[in-house]
Parts: structure tokens; C-alpha cells; sequence
């Protein structure tokens, strides 16, 4: 490895050790050089002992300079001579950096540096924020709602107690915004909110309020920049700001499936260094009018129907999807319904593969380009057209159809509904779960908690697919209104669906979209932008 130039390089104290400290552009180091006499035969050799420290710079949260120890906290001979130290060299600079602990936690750590003249200090602070200052990724201004009522109703002290002080400390300027309604941070986003002053988005709560922040940022890119999304066709045009993710919420898939953990603190600290996670999101539409965007899972029979029962229980928290999955499974409903697939190429992997997508994956990094794309749609377009030869077609009874657009691993399902699909390769992956014994049904839910291979049952198959169709057995009503809005949550559909009756709602169960519940049942879903 090519070795860099040293920007700097000094003789400091760490408590009462003395550390030589060297930066480079990317790393900060400190060796601490213990100098101890070992007694052996008479002979007195002088041994040197050296422990080295470091992080990358890029990890770096930020430096300042120390705050006065103003503590009477001697009461070790170690601690009284650190505090001899720290009073001989008052001038002291902190470095507070990512250490990383258990699988994907990220924590703050602290190294403070006393140095013999307060020149050197400063210069220290002044080299390392230069460097800080070139890592261009890192966001300066912040826009950050916050759901307070989400997941355990905690969003709001977990802002305040474990986010915003690590925001602070590495200079981040916030607007924060705590929601007073369900779609005021969608609404804000899309009519009223000055985006050109931020670098990015905080969302501080579930999955609902990620998608409610992830359709008022694109509805705003689209209305900018004149493009209407109801057109099936429309080239969508991506969004510049990012959207960063706080996890206070229920199920925090999207966070889980992103970052590997929930945890508030790993996200804020991911937020601070700057890192990005592209996703794929899905586009669905009801006879050509758009529906709503999901990033993670479209779920129908089974997840339709715990969410749909599970809104009425929301005083619950968390708990109420417990319930709620122990009465869905109870009743064991089954749905008909026609699903229409395009699977995608061979070179996109499969379902099955046992391939994890991480950070920088390079199935995702080299999916096919717009270009490939476009090539490729005029294709499927003249093949369907003539003989529909692309599409799969699937007629059947499902206790579930789920489309994983990725893994939706969450802490109670570690590896996800597909623990293989990957985060933004443009396709997602149809999981199709045909009528089973509520034994064999159990069997497969089950396996979402351990190792075994969930799809590895006669009655579950999974394909990779760039577009999907589904047409319920039983017509829904005709209706157009309330289109691209949330039903009405009178709970009337989830009644009717317990008793046996022959109207539609009976027959036909409901679309979980990202943790809403979709207005119709007949859609069309395409990935990508
Ligand atoms: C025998 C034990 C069986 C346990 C099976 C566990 C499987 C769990 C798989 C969960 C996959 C969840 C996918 C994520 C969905 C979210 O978008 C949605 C909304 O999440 P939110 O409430 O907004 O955080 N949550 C649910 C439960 O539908
Ligand atoms: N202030 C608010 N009052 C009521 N509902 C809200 C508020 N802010 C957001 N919501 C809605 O709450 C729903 C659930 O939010 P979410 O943060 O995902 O929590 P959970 O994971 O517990 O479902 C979302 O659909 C969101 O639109
Ligand atoms: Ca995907």
C-alpha cells in the first residue's frame, strides 16, 4: 500500500501517558510507548511496549477542545497523576470518532490529547477539521421530523437524549419538526418545506413514517421539476436529498435491513459520516392510476390482514402485531387470485442463492443501466405484446403473496422475508404461499426466526421479478375515489373478512404497502426509477 504523508506529528499526553500521535489524510494514529525495566540477572534493559490506536478519518465524528476536568475524581494513584498531567498541559484537543462494537453497532468514542502549548492544540483542531472539511458526503443541515407516536411513543427522547447531542457535537445544524397528524411530515415535504437549505432528511420513526416522508420528498422532485407521477410512464426524476433514519418506531425494517441493527445510535452516527444506502423503491398502480411507492414489503393475505387488524390495536404499541399475527394465523384465511409475473434476467441472481447485500454489493452496483433498461423494455414490451410469452402467469388460492423489494430482516425476523434480495438491484422478490395446513403454515413462519430456508416447502415458491400484476378472483367494487389516499380506517373490511359471507371483502384480503394499507386489490407493481 502506498504510504501517505504525514500531516502532522507530535509527542502528546493521554492521561498520563505519552502517545505519539500522527495523521495522515486517512487515518489518525496514537501509539502510547511505555517504557518499563524488566529485572533479570542483575541487568536493567530498558523494554518498550507499544499500543497502537487509530481510526480513519472518515470516521471521525468531529475535534474540539477539551472541556476542563473540573471533577474531583483522584482517588487512584493513576487518576491523580492524570490529573497532575492534565493540570501541567491544560491545552487539550478531543477526537470523538465511530468505534464499532457488537455486529453493526456503532457507538461515540472519545480520545483527548494534552499537548505542551496551547499553539499546538490549536494546530491539531485546525489540521483535523481541514481534513474533516475535504470529507465533501457529510451533511451541514439537517431537516428532521419526528413521529412521537410511533412504535413505543419514544421518538421524541430518543431525538433528544441520543441524537441530537451526537448532532451538536459534530457541528450539524437541525430544523426539527415533531408531526401533529398522521401526513404532516408528508404534506410539509411536499407544499411547504424550503428543501434547497438542507442536505438531507431525519425521519424518527417506522416504516409508516419513513414511506410518508419517502412519497412527500419524491411527489415534491416530481412537482418540481414538471413531472406528473400518475402517468404510468413517467420518467421519475431522483431525488437529491437523502433520507437518514432514526429507528422509533414498530417493525424498523427498513432501518434493520439497511444498517444490519435498530439502534438510535449507530443511525445518528451512520447520518454524521455521511454513508448512503441506494434502495429499490416499487411503483403501484390500480388500472394505470398510481397507488402509492413501497421500498420493503407489498404484502397480500397474511400481512394484509395483521396490519389491517392490527391499526385497531395501535394503543398497543409494538405488541399489537403479536396479537394480531396470533389471530390472522388463527383464522387461516386463503385468498384466489390471478399473479402475473416478469421474472428478471439470470444475472441478477435468484432468491435462492444464499448471496447477503451489503454495503457496496456489486450485483446492485452493476445492475442494468437506464440505457440497458430502456433497450430492455422495448423488448418485454414487443414480446408481451405479441404472445405475453415473458410474463408468468399464476392462478391459484394464497394464504400470502409478499413482494420483499428487500431482505425485511427486522429483530423479530433477523434474516428477513428474503434474506437474499438485494437493496437496489431494480428487482424485488414475489414470495407466493399457497393454501397449506396451518401446521405446514406455521412450519414456514417459523423458519423466518432461525437458519432454515423458509422457501424450502412444497407450497411456497419465490421468484426474482422486475414487474408484477395481481387480479383478485372475486371483483372489488368499482370505485375511483379516495384513490392514492389511505382508506378510511372504519375497520369495516377486517370485520367482514372474519365472517364467511360471499361479498368481496370476505374474498378478497387487503395490500400492506411499507405498514399502510392499500385502497384496492387489483395492482400493478415496477420497479425502478
Ligand atoms: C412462529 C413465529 C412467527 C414469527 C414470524 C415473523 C416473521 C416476521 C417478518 C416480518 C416482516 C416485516 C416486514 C415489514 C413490514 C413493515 O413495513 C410493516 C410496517 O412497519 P411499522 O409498523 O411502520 O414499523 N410491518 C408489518 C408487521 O407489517
Ligand atoms: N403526529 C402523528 N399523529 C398520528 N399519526 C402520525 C403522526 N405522525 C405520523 N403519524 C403516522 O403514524 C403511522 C405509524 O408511524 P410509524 O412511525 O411508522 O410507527 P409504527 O412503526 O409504530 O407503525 C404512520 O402512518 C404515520 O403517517
Ligand atoms: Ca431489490
Amino acid at each position: 500500500m502506498e504510504k501517505q504523508a504525514i500531516l502532522l506529528s507530535s509527542k502528546l499526553f493521554q492521561k498520563h501517558r505519552q502517545v505519539e500521535v500522527v495523521l495522515n489524510r486517512s487515518f489518525l494514529a496514537w501509539k502510547e510507548i511505555e517504557k518499563s525495566r524488566k529485572r533479570s540477572s542483575g541487568i536493567s534493559p530498558i523494554s518498550e511496549r507499544v499500543h497502537s490506536r487509530g481510526v480513519q478519518v472518515c470516521e471521525i465524528l468531529a475535534v474540539g477542545k477539551a472541556e476542563e476536568d473540573n471533577q474531583d475524581n483522584t482517588k487512584t494513584r493513576s487518576q491523580k497523576k492524570a490529573k497532575q498531567h492534565s493540570q501541567r498541559y491544560p491545552h487539550a484537543f478531543t477526537v470523538s470518532y465511530v468505534r464499532r462494537t457488537r455486529l453493526h453497532q456503532w457507538r461515540c468514542a472519545d480520545a483527548t490529547f494534552h499537548c505542551a502549548s496551547q499553539e499546538l492544540c490549536e494546530q491539531w483542531i485546525k489540521v483535523i477539521n481541514e481534513q474533516l472539511s475535504l470529507l465533501t458526503n457529510r451533511p451541514k443541515s439537517l431537516l428532521v421530523y419526528i413521529n412521537p407516536y410511533g412504535g413505543k411513543q419514544r421518538g421524541k427522547r430518543i431525538y433528544e437524549q441520543k441524537v441530537a447531542p451526537l448532532f451538536r457535537r459534530a457541528c450539524i445544524s437541525t430544523d426539527v419538526i415533531v408531526t401533529e397528524r398522521a401526513n404532516h411530515a408528508r404534506d410539509h415535504l411536499k407544499m411547504e418545506a424550503n428543501l434547497d437549505q438542507y442536505d438531507g432528511v431525519v425521519c424518527v420513526g417506522g416504516d409508516g413514517m419513513f414511506s410518508e416522508i419517502l412519497h412527500g420528498l419524491v411527489t415534491r422532485t416530481q412537482t418540481d421539476r414538471g413531472v406528473d407521477q400518475n402517468q404510468p410512464d413517467a420518467k421519475l426524476v431522483p431525488c437529491s436529498l437523502r433520507i437518514g433514519i432514526i429507528p422509533a418506531g414498530s417493525t424498523d425494517c427498513i432501518c434493520f435491513a439497511t444498517v444490519g441493527t435498530n439502534d438510535p445510535v449507530t443511525s445518528a452516527l451512520h447520518i454524521i459520516v455521511g454513508d448512503s444506502q441506494p434502495m429499490d423503491v416499487c411503483s403501484v398502480h390500480h388500472h394505470d392510476i398510481f397507488l402509492r411507492y413501497s421500498v420493503s414489503l407489498l404484502g397480500y393475505g397474511f400481512y394484509g390482514d395483521v396490519l389491517t387488524d392490527s391499526e385497531r390495536k395501535r394503543w398497543l404499541g409494538p405488541a399489537r402485531y403479536d396479537l394480531s399475527g396470533v389471530k390472522t394465523f388463527l383464522s387461516h384465511n386463503y385468498y384466489e387470485g390471478t399473479v402475473s409475473f416478469l421474472p428478471a434476467e439470470d444475472t441478477m441472481g435468484n432468491p435462492r442463492d444464499k448471496l447477503q447485500c451489503r454495503s457496496g454489493c456489486h450485483v446492485c452496483q452493476h445492475k442494468p443501466s437506464l440505457k440497458d433498461k430502456q433497450w430492455e423494455m422495448s423488448v418485454e414490451k414487443e414480446k408481451t405484446d405479441k404472445d405475453g410469452s415473458s410474463w408468468n402467469v399464476i392462478r391459484g388460492k394464497f394464504i400470502a403473496i409478499n413482494a420483499a423489494s428487500m431482505s425485511c430482516a427486522c429483530p423479530r425476523s433477523p434474516k428477513g422475508l428474503s434474506p437474499s434480495a438485494h437493496l437496489a438491484d431494480g428487482t424485488t422478490d414475489l414470495i407466493l404461499v399457497r393454501q397449506c395446513s396451518r401446521l405446514d403454515f406455521f412450519r414456514h413462519l417459523l423458519r423466518h426466526t432461525n437458519k432454515d430456508d423458509q422457501f424450502d416447502h412444497s407450497f411456497v415458491e419465490v421468484h426474482r421479478v422486475r414487474r408484477f400484476r395481481f387480479h383478485p378472483q372475486h371483483q372489488e367494487p368499482v370505485s375511483l375515489e379516495g384513490l392514492s389516499e389511505s382508506p378510511k380506517k372504519t375497520g369495516f373490511q377486517a370485520i367482514c373478512s372474519q365472517q364467511t359471507g360471499c361479498n368481496y371483502s370476505t374474498a378478497n384480503s387487503s395490500w400492506n404497502c411499507d405498514g399502510e394499507i392499500l385502497p384496492q386489490v387489483a395492482i400493478q407493481v415496477s420497479l425502478g426509477f
